[in-house]
């Protein structure tokens, strides 16, 4: 059994008058990707945003590499080695695509190594370095944002819909990478609707509905009981399109 990373225990998070968040238990093994499901509304960016402190919880604990993170800030989330890639994807499109990366990199420098290596993981980085972001491609913009995520070694990376809206060889393309990240020892919590995409590439999994876990376990089991999947969340037809 893999050590547990990140866990969410009764985890609550209320967004001004709504009680978005009721009551979140989450495990998060280390060395793998963790995937959760969950019909639109349920809560899944909500409790992304809780990890990394953009919302705090209202209730309960969030322990990171066995620290209390529970009431820490956002600087101080990331300073303990978590990044955060928003569906939105937080890329500055009036920039270029160096200078986005620049501001990414702690101190403004990047370790050559690391940026070679992200350049052979995502070819289009290398290639539009000088354009401007605003330029790229939906998928171009996406490898743009996880690129920025892991030009600093990072423990945990919470990934919120990286193919949302993305062609197929696309979305192969991303898959393929984000399995050699999980091959450098870091730790990913996706955010995924696209099913076949989460089971290909998923560990473990959580299904959240109405702001709660509604079951974890492991991918390979629910990937292969069509049953499981329609009971949880209607996935079937979504995992044959
Ligand atoms: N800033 C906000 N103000 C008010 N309600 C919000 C806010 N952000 C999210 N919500 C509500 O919280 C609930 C959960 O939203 P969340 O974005 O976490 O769901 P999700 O599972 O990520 O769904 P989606 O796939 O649509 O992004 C929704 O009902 C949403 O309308």
């Amino acid at each position: 059994m893999p050590d547990t990373l990140l866990s969410l225990s009764g985890v609550h998070t209320h967004i001004g008058p709504y009680h978005i968040l009721q009551g979140v238990d989450l495990i998060v093994p280390e060395g793998g990707v963790t995937v959760l499901l969950g019909r639109n509304g349920a809560g899944k960016t909500t409790t992304l945003r809780t990890i990394i402190g953009l919302w705090t919880a209202s209730q309960g604990e969030i322990h990171f590499a066995d620290h209390n993170i529970t009431r820490l800030d956002t600087p101080a989330i990331a300073g303990r080695g978590i990044a955060f890639v928003p569906e939105d994807m937080g890329i500055f499109t009036d920039l270029t695509v160096e200078e986005n990366m620049i501001l990414a990199a702690a101190n403004g420098t990047m370790d050559p190594k690391r940026l070679s290596w992200i350049k052979e993981l995502f070819p289009p980085i290398g290639s539009f370095w000088n354009s401007s972001a605003g330029t790229l491609s939906g998928g171009q913009k996406q490898m743009l944002s996880v690129a920025r995520a892991i030009i600093e070694p990072r423990r945990l990376i919470l990934i919120d819909e990286p193919t949302k809206g993305l062609a197929p060889a696309i979305i192969n393309a991303m898959t393929d990478a984000l399995r050699q990240l999980k091959n450098t020892d870091t730790t990913i919590l996706l955010v995924e609707q696209n099913f076949s995409m989460a089971s290909n590439i998923g560990d473990t999994v959580a299904v959240m509905d109405d702001g709660r876990i509604i079951h974890s376990g492991g991918m390979a089991e629910l990937a292969a009981n069509s049953e499981m999947q329609e009971r949880l969340m209607g996935l079937s037809l979504e995992a044959h399109q």
